[in-house]
């Protein structure tokens, strides 16, 4: 197919005084994995929902696969929300079953690794298994259009590495895919990222797009539980990633001159920032602004 499979052009959502979604502008062509970043309320899920036609816009119109979100385009899309969606007191079978009659399309068939699990109801499943379900069940009709609230949140490597097989064989078939996360591995794994904070879009494009030029510094030493202490104190937003600890967006002679009057030796290097910090950084700006 041609053309966008979703798009969104200057949408803002507003419930009450609050705006969830501020103006939004995005588009997912066919065959591309894009991956849609944001803190917690950054208004990712908001977003989602008045672009599959599950919440009206305030302002701006969205697009599904050419044209409104209507019921005919609806049934040409599949859709994992964060709940899932499935039926939880019905079986693994019974879900599918109905599914597929809804859309009128046969019955898929149950994934080997779920054979044994078939006539399990799917609130007794482990989360990765009703995730591995809620995709059977998406994608039962074929669909142009893919969109996933964070997929993977909960399941083990082994079940995301294969729900990420899944979602790159259906963009190699021509599938526009929309996804959500929290997982930086996955975000390096799309095609391209929007970031969103605030309900605005902040950064698109690679990851080295997203980072833009936000900086952080990389501080070593053996004491590094007192270091963190010592700044963490000092309100700087310190992240401790095992022994490692990283300073997002902050000057290395501010980190120099409180470790320096904590007694604590260091090697300090400026370092470019990952996605999170940059993520860290909107967070805090937007908290003090
Ligand atoms: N029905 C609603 N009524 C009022 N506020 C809402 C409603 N739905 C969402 N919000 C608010 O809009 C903001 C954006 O929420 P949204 O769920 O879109 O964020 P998100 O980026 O998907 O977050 P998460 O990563 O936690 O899912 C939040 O502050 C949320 O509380």
């Amino acid at each position: 197919m041609t053309g966008e499979v979703l798009r969104a052009r200057s949408v803002t959502r507003k419930f009450g005084d609050f705006t969830a979604v501020d103006s939004m502008s995005m588009t997912v062509a066919p065959g591309e994995v894009v991956g849609l970043l944001g803190a917690n309320g950054a208004g990712k899920t908001t977003l989602i929902r008045m672009l599959l036609g599950l919440l009206a816009a305030t302002e701006g119109a969205v697009e599904l696969l050419g044209g409104p979100p209507d019921r005919t385009r609806r049934a040409r899309m599949g859709y994992v929300p964060q709940n899932l969606g499935l039926y939880r007191d019905l079986t693994v079978e019974e879900n599918l079953a109905f599914s597929a009659e809804a859309y009128g399309v046969p019955v898929p068939g149950v994934p080997a690794e779920l054979h044994d699990a078939r006539n399990t109801l799917v609130r007794e499943l482990a989360l990765g298994s009703q995730r591995q379900v809620a995709f059977v069940v998406a994608l039962a009709h074929e669909p142009n259009v893919l969109v996933l609230d964070e997929p993977t949140s909960g399941v083990d490597a082994l079940s995301r590495a294969r729900l990420w097989d899944t979602i790159r064989q259906q963009a190699d078939n021509g599938v526009g895919v929309l996804v959500t996360t929290h997982y930086m591995e996955e975000a390096q794994q799309c095609d391209r990222l929007l970031l969103m904070s605030s309900g605005q879009l902040v950064g698109a494009g690679s990851e080295d797009d997203i980072i833009g030029d936000t900086r952080a510094v990389a501080v070593h030493t053996p004491e590094w539980a007192q270091a963190f202490a010592a700044l963490n104190d000092a309100g700087i937003p310190v992240i401790l990633d095992g022994r490692a600890i990283r300073v997002p967006d902050t000057d290395p002679a501010t980190i120099d001159s409180v470790l320096d009057s904590a007694g604590i030796a260091a090697d300090i290097r400026p370092v470019r920032a990952t996605i999170e910090e940059r993520m860290l950084v909107l967070a805090r700006a937007g908290a003090h602004g």
